[in-house]
Formats: structure tokens, C-alpha cells, sequence
């Protein structure tokens, strides 16, 4: 294979951290070399789990959802997607070439639209237990009101990654909305923390996934019998996991964006996006 060499006195990036303390890769375009990574990947052959939620109205997601990763995701790689939903009926059928399928896996739905939010982790969970396990080596946890517009490769994976929240990847801890009250176990003291992480997009090996799914929904559980929850829902119990759990890979904003934040300098690809929502019309 022939590539340009990496040269040890002229880093990629310079504009950006490409590397957090504990040593794990924060990934921003211009850092790695897919080519590379793809012969790798495919020399082991692994299988991966894309798992979406649409619960009552955000069936509608769905479609675009798909027919986007199709383009973009784990290109040449196999994929499983793993629809979770209390609408199967409602769910498009697409076509998939050999190597990639669609499981519908049928759920209840809460009433709350934080409450469908949080219990991800636990569906996560139980079926990362029951069936994931059997069936992918690594598992990708997105919202499903996204699109994907640009390539999301095996550059993501590794044991247990998160992503940085496009609104908040260059603010200080103090700004971080951390949940703050002691009587939470998502509390995070005001002056610790690293990154503040998305809610919508992280993943890993599916026993790590495992881990994290299962300490969250345990914490969401300890603060529901003490009336209390979390500022951001499961981001915030997925922010307490990471503290003390650092993940072994970072992704960077080109992998969660808003086109509502308009662009910046250091984005050089948007690769997955929020499809714009009428907040109130689709969570009521
Ligand atoms: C991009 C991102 O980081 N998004 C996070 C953010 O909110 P968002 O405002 O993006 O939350 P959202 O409305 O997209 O809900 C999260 C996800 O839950 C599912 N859903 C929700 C309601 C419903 O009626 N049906 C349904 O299927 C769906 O997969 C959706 O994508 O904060 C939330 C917690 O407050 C979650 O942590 C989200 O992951
Ligand atoms: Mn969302």
C-alpha cells in the first residue's frame, strides 16, 4: 500500500487536540489515514451494530436515517442496524446488499419523551446481553434524528468511545452542564470533568457498551427512587461514566453537528448532522 509517511515533527492538526491526557485519539479529519485502518479492520473482519431508536413519532426519522448510513457508514464493513421501536408496522422496508441487515426489535414506548430518551440504556443493555453479543463486535448508539453527509469509518471504533456535544467543545468546565446537585448520581463537581459528551452518539466493543448501558440505567434507577433526575436525562449519567471511565477514543464534532451552529474553522467534514425537528409537534 503506498501512503504518505507520518512525519514525527509535523503533527496533521495543529489547531486542534488530537490526543486527550490518558493518551486516547480524539478524531478530527487530517489525523488518520482510512486506508490504513480499513486493512486492518478488514484483515480481522468485524461486524457492526448501528442501534436507533424510534419510538412513537420519530418512526419518521427512519428512512433518511438509513438510506444516509447507507451511503456513509462503514462503507465495505458489515452492519447490522438495530431498529428499536413500538411501531414496527411504521417502519420503512430498504433494501440492503449482502453484509448489511435491518433488525427490527419491537419495545414498549414511555409517555415522557425523556423517559424514552433515558430507557435506551436499558434496552441497550438487555439486548447487548441477550443478542448483540452473538451477533457484532462493536456497537454505535446514535439518535435517530440525524443524517449522515459524509463518511463515518472504522476510525470511530474502539473499546468504549464518546463524542464531543457540538455545543460545548470549547467551553470551560464551569459552563459544561454537568448535573450539579450532590443528591444526583450523575453529579460531577464543578472543578472536574473533561470533555462535556453528546447523549446521542457513543459506542465500543458490546461488552463495553455493556458496562456503560448498565451503570447508567443502574444510576437512573437510584435517582428515581429518590425522586430526583438528572439535568440532561441519560447525557448526564453518560458524563458520570466517562469522569471515571475515560473512554479510549474521543470523537470530535465532525461526527455530531447541528447546521443550526452554522461552521467553523476547525470542522473540515460534517459527516453526521441533526435533521431539523418541530420539538414539540414530534415528542407530544
Ligand atoms: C444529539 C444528542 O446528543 N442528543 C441528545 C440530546 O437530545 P435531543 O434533543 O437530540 O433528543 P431527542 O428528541 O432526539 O431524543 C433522543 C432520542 O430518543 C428517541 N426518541 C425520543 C422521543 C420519542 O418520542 N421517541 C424517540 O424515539 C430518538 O431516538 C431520539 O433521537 O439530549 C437527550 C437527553 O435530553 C439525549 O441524550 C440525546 O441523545
Ligand atoms: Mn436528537
Amino acid at each position: 500500500m503506498l501512503y504518505v509517511k507520518p512525519d514525527t515533527l509535523h503533527p496533521p492538526r495543529v489547531d486542534v487536540l488530537a490526543m486527550t491526557p490518558w493518551l486516547a485519539p480524539i478524531v478530527w479529519s487530517g489525523t488518520y489515514n482510512i486506508d490504513i485502518l480499513n486493512a486492518q479492520y478488514h484483515q480481522i473482519g468485524i461486524r457492526v451494530g448501528l442501534t436507533v431508536f424510534a419510538i412513537k413519532k420519530y418512526t419518521v426519522f427512519v428512512k433518511t436515517f438509513i438510506e444516509t448510513a447507507e451511503k456513509f457508514f462503514m462503507v465495505g464493513h458489515k452492519v447490522n442496524y438495530y431498529v428499536f421501536t413500538d411501531r414496527p408496522d411504521d417502519i420503512p422496508k430498504i433494501a440492503l446488499p449482502e453484509g448489511r441487515q435491518m433488525v427490527i426489535l419491537n419495545v414498549p414506548s414511555y409517555q415522557r419523551w425523556q423517559e424514552v430518551s433515558m430507557r435506551r440504556m436499558e434496552m441497550i443493555r438487555d439486548f447487548s446481553q441477550q443478542r448483540f453479543i452473538n451477533e457484532v463486535d462493536y456497537l454505535v448508539c446514535v439518535d435517530v434524528d440525524m443524517q449522515f453527509t459524509d463518511d463515518v469509518g472504522v476510525e470511530i471504533l474502539s473499546e468504549v468511545f464518546g463524542t464531543l456535544h457540538p455545543g460545548f467543545y470549547g467551553a470551560s468546565r464551569q459552563h459544561f452542564t454537568y448535573e450539579r446537585r450532590p443528591q444526583s448520581q450523575a453529579y460531577i463537581p464543578q472543578d472536574e470533568g473533561d470533555f462535556y459528551y453528546a447523549g446521542g452518539y457513543f459506542g465500543g466493543t458490546v461488552q463495553e457498551v455493556y458496562k456503560l448501558t448498565d451503570f447508567c440505567h443502574k444510576a437512573m434507577m437510584t435517582d428515581k427512587q429518590n425522586n430526583i433526575e438528572a439535568v440532561w436525562h441519560d447525557e448526564s449519567y453518560l458524563n458520570k461514566y466517562f469522569l471515571y471511565h475515560k473512554p479510549t477514543k474521543v470523537l470530535s464534532i465532525e461526527y455530531l453537528w447541528d447546521n443550526g451552529f452554522g461552521s467553523r474553522d476547525v470542522l473540515k467534514r460534517r459527516r453526521f448532522v441533526a435533521v431539523p425537528k418541530n420539538h414539540n409537534a414530534i415528542r407530544n
